[in-house]
């Protein structure tokens, strides 16, 4: 099966006689013995930027040729037999083929990256082949994201375009530190030094300005091969390597081993009472029985006992291998959890400055909650502030809002929970994460974190003698919050009245909370933008909360127009303590209703962003209660109100 030619040799050939290109083969058996051949050589990923135009298929194309590389398939193929034959038994990794965001095609979404394998004699490579089209800058943060070279193609007669510059950013802010500066089409130029020496000059300007740190430039020409594999005659002032040479002799180590252990658990084994052993695959750093080790973010230490692998008990385990750990004391350990080596722990925190590159089409608002997921682990995450957006051509810092698709920025990000996280320049597993929104489930970001803008272990809650539950016995109610939503005019404040009229005489405590009244107060610096609008039920829920804290039963009557924000307010509460009303009443008879003339100057145009004419109201799925205004008058509705906290 095994061809060579020149320096490189052919690891894998399914190729058709008469096909100039080896036609892909995607059976497991294939992808097996491919991975077992080169298990034990080093590997290095990368991607390759540019465009058809700048001659990015036909140097990938000779590449694989030239190589006699065989073996090259599409994403889905691979991912859908990674999933038919699982990796758990040490025998296949899959995952070296298909890791990528792989958070993100669980999500469903369509990544459009095809990754490419190959190898020579003295290493085996993944490229990432992202297509153009819209959704470029998607599918190359997807191939970026685990990259170690980006091979970044520029067109000889053209030099640096805008696009060059944007790719560029991207591969810096996804932390990618080498860059092969591949000068295509010298061939046109008549292989001129000059047009060469002027683009990387530019260019180093360039990556100097980004921060990446490696750059080697090739004058090259794909279609003929020159500098392609070998030294080409047709460039002797060129003294350099190849690009295959400099594919396989280039050193992306990151020093992780001085950063100390590094161990994201994926799960927790526990197939008997006597072993209890934390499984997942080694981040960074290395470990041996016997090490002070301390979990995060719990702080809790001890000792590992033994690295239970595949093979049996190891003496040592290092980066990139699956283990299981067992510990000489009984921590609560769980999944998404890091184990660290005791001596250098990553720091724990809740609030990081953070680049986002927002990848929905629904824009991102400010104070939305989002999940977040970082490792294993997946808590729940808003962006609290848009420092800037970055014009990704230009690098320029621009004031924003709001986030588009494909846009970038500075942020600052706040967790509900505090996680154990390393600067994304550190430590790239512990440092990056995505965005998932939590109705549609679809990954709607990419990010990495800069740094902590607080420890999580500098603000403390304030402990109180007088707690929730003293203060509901003595005002003898359970303390609920019950939360109207529905257009305006719907009957809101209408029905909130009479409920809070009733308890009131029934001796209880209770308290009305409306967005009338609120946006005249601590609201009062908010309009009726979706992302005000998500602001203000943010902060209701927060005093509703801390109202229930009291022991009130709180009556809040605001439109609160989203699924999002009515469900994290939701979650601000305990079991059962939360009672979401539905105030159910058709566009056309609030609008016939038209209680203040609002709707009637809506249609005027006189009112921008009005709920149900020009923004939208998105009802319960799953309300406690709905109350159908049509049918019954608010006295009875207020009564079912009633009826339902009695029970
Ligand atoms: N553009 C626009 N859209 C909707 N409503 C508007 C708007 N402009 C002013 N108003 C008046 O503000 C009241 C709604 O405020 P809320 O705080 O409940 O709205 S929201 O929950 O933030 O969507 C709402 O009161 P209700 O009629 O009691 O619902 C309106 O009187
Ligand atoms: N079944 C009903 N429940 C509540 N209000 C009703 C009902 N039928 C008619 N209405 C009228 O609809 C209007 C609702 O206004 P309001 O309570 O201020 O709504 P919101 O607070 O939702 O904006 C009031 O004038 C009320 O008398």
């Amino acid at each position: 099966m095994g061809h060579s030619k020149g320096n490189a040799s052919a690891v894998l050939a399914f190729s058709k006689a008469d096909s100039p290109f080896p036609i892909p083969d995607s059976r497991p058996s294939a992808v097996a013995s491919y991975l077992q051949q080169h298990e034990h050589k080093s590997q290095l990923r990368f991607i390759t930027c540019g465009s058809v135009d700048d001659g990015k298929s036909t140097l990938i194309g000779r590449l694989l040729h030239d190589t006699q590389l065989l073996f090259a398939d599409q994403l889905a193929a691979l991912d859908a037999d990674s999933r038919r034959h699982g990796t758990r038994n040490g025998e296949v990794d899959f995952a070296l083929l298909v890791d990528g965001l792989a958070a993100e095609r669980e999500q469903g979404i369509t990544i459009d990256v095809a990754y490419r394998f190959f190898g020579t004699e003295k290493r085996k490579f993944i490229v990432a082949d992202c297509p153009g089209h819209e959704q470029y800058t998607r599918n190359m943060a997807t191939g970026a994201s685990t990259a170690d070279l980006a091979v970044v193609l520029v067109d000889a007669r053209k030099g640096l375009l805008t696009q060059t510059r944007r790719h560029s950013y991207i591969v810096s802010l996804l932390g990618i530190r080498h860059v092969l500066l591949a000068v295509n089409k010298m061939d046109l130029v008549d292989f001129d030094q000059a047009v060469f020496e002027r683009i990387v000059g530019e260019y180093r300007e360039l990556a100097e300005k980004l921060g990446i740190e490696h750059v080697q430039a090739i004058p090259l020409s794909a279609l003929n091969g020159d500098n392609l594999i070998a030294a080409s005659t047709a460039t002797p002032w060129y003294r350099g390597p190849s690009v295959l040479e400099h594919l396989e002799t280039v050193d992306v180590a990151r020093d992780a081993s001085a950063l100390g252990l590094r161990l994201p658990v994926q799960w927790v084994n526990r197939p008997h009472q006597d072993f209890r052993g934390f499984a997942g695959t080694i981040a960074a750093g290395s470990v041996r029985p016997g090490d002070e080790i301390v979990a995060l973010p719990s702080g809790r230490r001890s000792r590992v006992q033994r690295i239970v692998s595949a093979d049996g008990d190891l003496a040592q385990a290092v980066a990139g291998q699956a283990i299981t750990l067992t510990l000489d004391d009984e921590l609560d350990i769980s999944r998404g959890d890091i184990i660290a080596g005791a001596a250098q722990p990553p720091e724990v925190a809740d609030q990081f400055a953070a680049h986002l590159l927002w990848m929905d089409s629904k824009p991102l608002l400010p104070g939305r909650f989002y999940w977040l997921k970082i490792g294993a682990r997946t808590v729940s995450a808003s962006i609290t502030e848009i420092k800037h957006k970055i014009d990704v051509n230009t690098q320029a810092q621009l004031a924003a809002k709001q986030l588009e698709l494909n846009e970038v920025a500075y942020c600052n990000l706040g967790l509900d929970q505090p996680i154990a996280f390393e600067a994304y320049r550190d430590n790239r597993e512990l440092g990056s994460f995505i965005l998932i929104d939590r109705q549609t489930n679809a990954t709607v970001a990419a990010g990495t974190l800069d740094f902590a803008l607080r420890r999580a272990a500098n603000i403390h809650w304030q402990a109180v003698d007088v707690d929730k539950a003293a203060r509901a016995r003595s005002k003898q109610q359970r303390p609920r919050c019950v939360w109207f939503t529905g257009l305006s005019g719907s009957g809101k404040s209408t029905i909130a009245n009479l409920v809070d009229a009733q308890l009131h005489a029934l001796g209880h405590h209770s308290f009305i909370l409306d967005g009338d009244n609120v946006r005249h107060g601590l609201n009062k610096d908010l309009g009726f933008t979706d992302g005000d609008r998500v602001e203000n039920i943010r902060r209701v829920a927060e005093v509703a909360k801390l109202m229930t804290d009291a022991g009130l039963i709180v009556l809040v009557s605001f439109i609160s127009p989203f699924r999002a924000e009515r469900q994290l307010a939701r979650e601000l509460f305990e079991d059962g303590e939360f009672v979401e009303v539905h105030v159910d009443t058709p566009l056309a008879e609030a609008e016939r209703r038209d209680v203040k003339g609002l709707y009637a100057k809506a249609r005027a145009g006189k009112i921008p962003n009005f709920t149900g004419i020009d923004s939208p109201y998105e009802a319960p799925q799953a309300p406690e209660l709905r109350l159908a205004t049509l049918d019954e008058d608010a006295q009875a509705l207020a009564q079912r109100v009633i009826d339902y906290l009695r029970d």
